[in-house]
């Protein structure tokens, strides 16, 4: 297996009295699909918002391509190429495609924006990404469906040379043909390169995408394993217990029900 490119070292998080996350160990390699599992309140956004800066860690070390990082902030994490899609994915439903995916990032000449040069630019990555179901990228977002949102909202991640994107459930709302596209989407990152982690729900979609499942318990990380060495039960029983017998993994030493 390829070296990791996010390496996650002993990572505690608290709000106040309550602690979140426990010393947590996390890898994400290129190429690949790491799923983030666990309950709700497992820790699954905390420990994303970590990642992303949103949330300063209280302990832990952060690695990228091996050399230790201090991520402070959102922009820190974007210049390092880590990139986070939210569930509410933040765009402007009055402005069109590429306005969205510029956003914040405008390109100029001389303070003017570039216009034929972002509208090519978003039209590559959408096209890099094999993304046909959007006719125009000057269609406004308000007129665009549940998956193709979704779909500009990781264009516009992955627009920005990032290496590592991380998708908060990026299913949860789509029918079934819009979550097929997404998934084949999620795959398509991974085969580009990336180090791509998917919070997910849904073990379908899990067994689907992912080549490895990482599954946190009550803020501790139960387990990391490879999807093809486990079946849909043995990770539900590590989402629910914080442990499998069948894979001979005990519930992390300290988590009480
Ligand atoms: N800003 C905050 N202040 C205080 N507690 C918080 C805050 N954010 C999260 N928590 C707590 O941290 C715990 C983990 O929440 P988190 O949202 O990370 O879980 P999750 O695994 O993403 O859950 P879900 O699947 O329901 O989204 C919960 O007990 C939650 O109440």
């Amino acid at each position: 297996m390829s070296e990791p490119i996010l390496e996650l070292r002993g990572i505690n998080k608290s709000f106040g009295p309550v602690h979140v996350l426990h010393d947590i160990d996390f890898d994400v390699h290129p190429g690949q699909v790491t799923a983030l599992v666990g309950d709700n309140g497992a820790g699954k956004s905390t420990l994303v918002k970590c990642i992303a800066g949103i949330h300063p860690t209280d302990s832990g070390q952060v690695l990228f391509n091996g050399e230790e990082v201090h991520i402070h902030g959102p922009r820190d994490a974007a210049n390092l190429g880590i990139e986070v899609v939210y569930q509410d994915l933040a765009l402007c439903d009055n402005l069109d495609i590429v306005q969205n995916m510029f956003l914040g990032r405008e390109r100029g000449k001389l303070g003017m924006l570039d216009e034929a040069d972002m509208e090519q630019a978003a039209r590559t990555t959408l096209t890099s990404l094999s993304v046909r179901t959007v006719k125009s990228v000057r269609t406004q977002v308000a007129s665009l469906s549940g998956g193709q949102r979704q779909t500009v909202a990781i264009a516009k991640a992955v627009l920005w040379n990032s290496k590592v994107v991380l998708l908060d459930e990026p299913t949860a709302a789509l029918g079934v043909a819009q979550t097929r596209q997404v998934l084949d989407l999620v795959r398509r990152l991974a085969e580009q390169g990336l180090g791509v982690v998917l919070i997910s729900h849904n073990m379908n979609d899990v067994f689907e995408v992912a080549d490895r499942i990482a599954c946190l318990y009550l803020g501790r990380m139960a387990a990391e394993v490879n999807t093809k060495d486990v079946t849909h039960g043995q990770v539900v029983e590590l989402i629910t217990a914080g442990r499998s017998g069948d894979l001979g993994i005990a519930r992390p030493e300290t988590a009480t029900i």
